[in-house]
């Protein structure tokens, strides 16, 4: 039977690897820090608190001891390169689905290019879409998106990964997946200021609205499909994640908004794809007001005020 790793036991590896330990195929979670507690306590304390990890989920703390064919790399967007680097040869030759949103700071890549680039000698996919880790642990049902540039690997690893609770719709576009699921994150910070600087609902729904403009018009330059956009991995997850006090990056948003301080030590993919993406656009030369408003509200260039002001007072236009 193929065997499944889950690389990365933060709160969404660890979901993942629950729901899959479910299926009856051999999965194991590899932890960075904390294999020993999870292992004698059977359960994530630091990540996913409160949850069971089934008895069948393996836990290792060597990578090098993992067999699977198939595995999910679970790690924040940020670390990805550095851990690919680090693991080459441990991850040559393997099926490689990347589970992080975001794009790299240092290469401007989403987790397929980047995955590709270190490691060309892999089946490469990218798994992402509307799905927060307690929902997911609660056995609560998701649908997300496994893509990979070669169908066959595409509906292989769909029908793989998915579990009873998760429902894998298979694509060919990791461009499209991966660029809905890094800049719904940046969105989502702009709307929790938005709500959090009490600008309104309506405000929100414009700003999803045209952010996901933004995210169509960027991902279409960069060769994606408008269909993947208005999909699970693009529309689906910028829904859930703009209008769910779950998500981390919403609520960064609101506490900017509300003019508290940004919490610390939380993964908030969007703050580093905000400023990677705005770099990106800025050479391409494609008007992404609200990804670049973003990246100046996080650098400290703009106010929350200031940068709505200049977004209200653009030159009028054809929707
Ligand atoms: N949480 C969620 O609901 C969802 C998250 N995602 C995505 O999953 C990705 C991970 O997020 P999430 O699980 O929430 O993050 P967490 O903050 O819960 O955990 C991050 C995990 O990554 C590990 N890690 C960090 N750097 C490295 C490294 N260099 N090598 C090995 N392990 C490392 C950490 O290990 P250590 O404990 O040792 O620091 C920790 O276990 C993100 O891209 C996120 O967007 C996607 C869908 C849902
Ligand atoms: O990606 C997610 C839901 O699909 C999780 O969102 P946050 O990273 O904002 O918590």
């Amino acid at each position: 039977m193929n065997s499944i790793a889950v690389l990365g036991a933060g709160a969404f590896g660890t979901a993942l690897a629950i729901s899959l330990a479910k299926t009856g195929k051999p999965v194991t979670l590899w932890a960075r820090t904390g294999g020993a507690q999870m292992q004698a306590e059977r359960e994530n304390t630091r990540r996913l608190a409160g949850v069971r990890l089934p008895d069948t989920l393996m836990i290792s703390d060597g990578l090098e001891t993992i067999s699977a064919q198939t595995w999910l790399l679970a790690v924040p967007m940020q670390q990805l390169g550095q851990f690919c680097h680090q693991n080459v040869d441990l991850l040559r030759g393997r099926d490689l689905v990347a589970c992080c949103k975001g794009i790299d700071l240092a290469t401007q890549l989403g987790p397929v290019a980047l995955m590709r680039r270190i490691i060309p000698d892999a089946t490469h996919a990218v798994l992402s879409g509307p799905s927060f880790a307690v929902d997911i642990a609660a056995n609560l049902p998701t649908a997300l998106t496994l893509a990979s540039p070669e169908p066959k690997d595409a509906q292989r690893l769909r029908d793989l990964l998915s579990t009873q609770n998760i429902r894998l719709y298979s694509s060919v576009d990791c461009t499209g997946v991966e660029l809905g699921g890094a800049l719904k994150n940046v969105i989502a910070i702009a709307a929790g200021l938005a709500i959090g600087a009490g600008l309104g609902d309506s405000a929100r729904a414009a700003l999803m609205t045209r952010g996901f403009a933004e995210v169509t018009r960027l991902a279409q330059h960069l060769g994606a499909d408008p269909a993947t956009l208005a999909g699970l991995s693009g529309f689906g997850d910028l829904v859930l994640t703009c209008t769910s006090q779950k998500s981390r990056n919403f609520t960064l948003g609101l506490a900017l908004g509300a003019g508290e301080k940004m919490p610390d030590h939380i993964t908030v993919e969007g703050v580093a794809t905000a400023k990677a993406v705005s770099n990106m656009a800025q050479s391409a030369q494609i008007d992404l007001p609200i990804v670049h408003m973003i990246a100046a509200i996080l650098d400290r260039k703009a106010t929350v005020a200031q940068a709505m002001d200049a977004l209200l007072s653009r030159p009028l236009k054809p929707e």
